[in-house]
């Protein structure tokens, strides 16, 4: 069956407000669902997949709506619901409309200039470019531009991997075990998951393999003192909460009260009991002082530009200015302070982002082993192998989209020095 021909219209409104990058395109979205309960499920779908699409092509996609006759705004939005739902499912369309969509739809995108072909602003490229090449930048770009899969996390105190692959079978829902997380499963399409059971015993989370990952190689084990540095609505926190087995002390700190308010439902379902969220207010906060050379693992999931997570949040490529990342370089090194200073005497720090940037990535790791002779960075590869992980790794964890067909994540190691009692007493009063 089509879709009204009013959809287009429905599409145009809220890519208008969208466009102008104030607000994050998912909370401009649910607001104008709100604002439009008369809209059926199909459609919601359907405006959404469309305003993805023309996030995600924004370069080509304004290119071609601008050459042509008839407003950019409708044009953009036709490209972007015959990229999601495909020209015969429209409604409503003129037949010059439908000839221009066939056309378009049709061009070669390979053939294209790059600026087009990559979808991304020019800094970006150029950094990109510089860092990985410009061949390498290509298939990475095609990969940030195409939607990621549906991951899940199971929660080993609740379930087995097997065991969830059946019970989605049954739903039914086909899910194969990712490749490097033990927990993970990757679904293609992307069934509704609120009303599973699975999901509302809390025997299964949404949650990247990377993000997986991530949380697996801070290491942390049954018993331990454990912070989540930037826990936010605590998707690794929940992963940690488990791989300690419901038992020590998992701190889960952050500066936004309404991130961690979102933590609360989630931990509900969990299970888990082990997990104190506590608001800060800011990394040096007298809280984190109390906590001082006491702390076995500390997770700094860092504030950064997020572009690691196109492949999800396309607005974001376009909303982040190039100015923007030097001061989040400073923020990330900060935060990393701040945190390294709970650690206790041969525990771990886990620096992580979901940026593929240098400046926010390898550049603060390195600043960071340079300014703190008190720590040593442990290779990557070693912690690898200590998880039983199977992936190639130097120094550093670089996960990327179109290598591990994970977002694309960062992450540093360090351990700190065992320190003689003295110092590890004067640390722990120091301001
Ligand atoms: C990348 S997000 C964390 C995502 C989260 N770990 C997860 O897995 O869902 C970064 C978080 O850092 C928090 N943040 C920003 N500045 C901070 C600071 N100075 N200290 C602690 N957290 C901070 C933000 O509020 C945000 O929730």
């Amino acid at each position: 069956m089509r879709l009204p021909p009013a959809i287009l219209a429905s599409a145009e409104e809220v890519l208008r407000e969208i466009l102008r990058f104030a607000a994050p395109a998912d909370t401009t979205l649910s607001r104008y669902f709100k604002d439009h309960p008369r809209l059926g499920g199909r459609e919601r779908g359907a405006i959404a997949e469309c305003i993805y699409a023309v996030l995600r092509n924004k370069a080509f996609f304004t290119d071609f709506s601008e050459a042509g006759g008839g407003a950019t705004m409708r044009r953009l939005a036709l490209l972007g619901m015959s990229d999601a739902v495909g020209i015969d499912a429209l409604g409503g369309l003129t037949q010059d409309e439908r000839e221009w969509l066939e056309r378009v739809t049709q061009i070669d995108r390979k053939l294209l200039h790059k600026s087009m072909r990559t979808n991304m602003p020019k800094w970006l490229f150029d950094k990109l470019v510089a860092q990985y090449g410009e061949e390498e930048t290509l298939v990475l770009a095609d990969a940030l531009n195409t939607p990621a899969p549906l991951d899940l996390r199971v929660n080993a105190l609740k379930a087995n991997r097997d065991d969830v692959v059946a019970e989605l079978a049954a739903a039914p829902i086909v899910a194969t075990p990712t490749p490097y997380s033990a927990l993970g499963l990757r679904v293609l399409k992307k069934p509704a998951l609120q009303n599973l059971p699975l999901f509302k015993s809390g025997a299964i989370e949404v949650q990247d393999e990377g993000s997986q990952v991530l949380a697996q190689i801070l290491g942390a084990k049954r018993g331990e003192m454990v912070v989540d540095f930037c826990a936010g609505a605590g998707g690794k926190t929940l992963a940690l909460g488990a791989q300690m087995r419901n038992t020590g002390r998992l701190y889960a700190f952050d500066v936004s009260e309404k991130r961690l308010a979102k933590l609360k439902p989630r931990l509900a379902r969990s299970g888990l009991s082990n997990v104190h969220p506590v608001a800060i207010a800011h990394e040096k906060d007298a809280k984190i002082k109390r906590l001082a050379g006491k702390i076995d693992r500390v997770l700094v999931d860092a504030p950064c530009s997020g572009m690691g997570t196109l492949r999800r949040n396309p607005d974001v490529k376009w909303r982040q200015q190039q100015e923007a990342i030097a001061e989040l370089q400073e923020k990330q090194t900060a935060i990393l302070d701040g945190a390294a200073r709970l650690v206790k005497s041969g525990g771990r720090l886990v620096y992580a982002t979901c940026s593929l940037l240098d400046e926010e990535n390898d550049m603060v790791a390195a600043k960071f082993i340079e300014s703190h002779p008190d720590f040593v960075l442990i290779p990557m590869h070693q912690v690898l192998a200590e998880q039983k992980i199977e992936l190639e790794m130097g120094d550093y964890l670089k996960l990327l989209p179109h290598k591990h067909q994970t977002d694309g994540f960062f992450a540093a190691v360090f351990e700190r020095k065992p320190m003689p009692k003295k110092a590890k007493e004067e640390d722990a009063s120091d301001d």
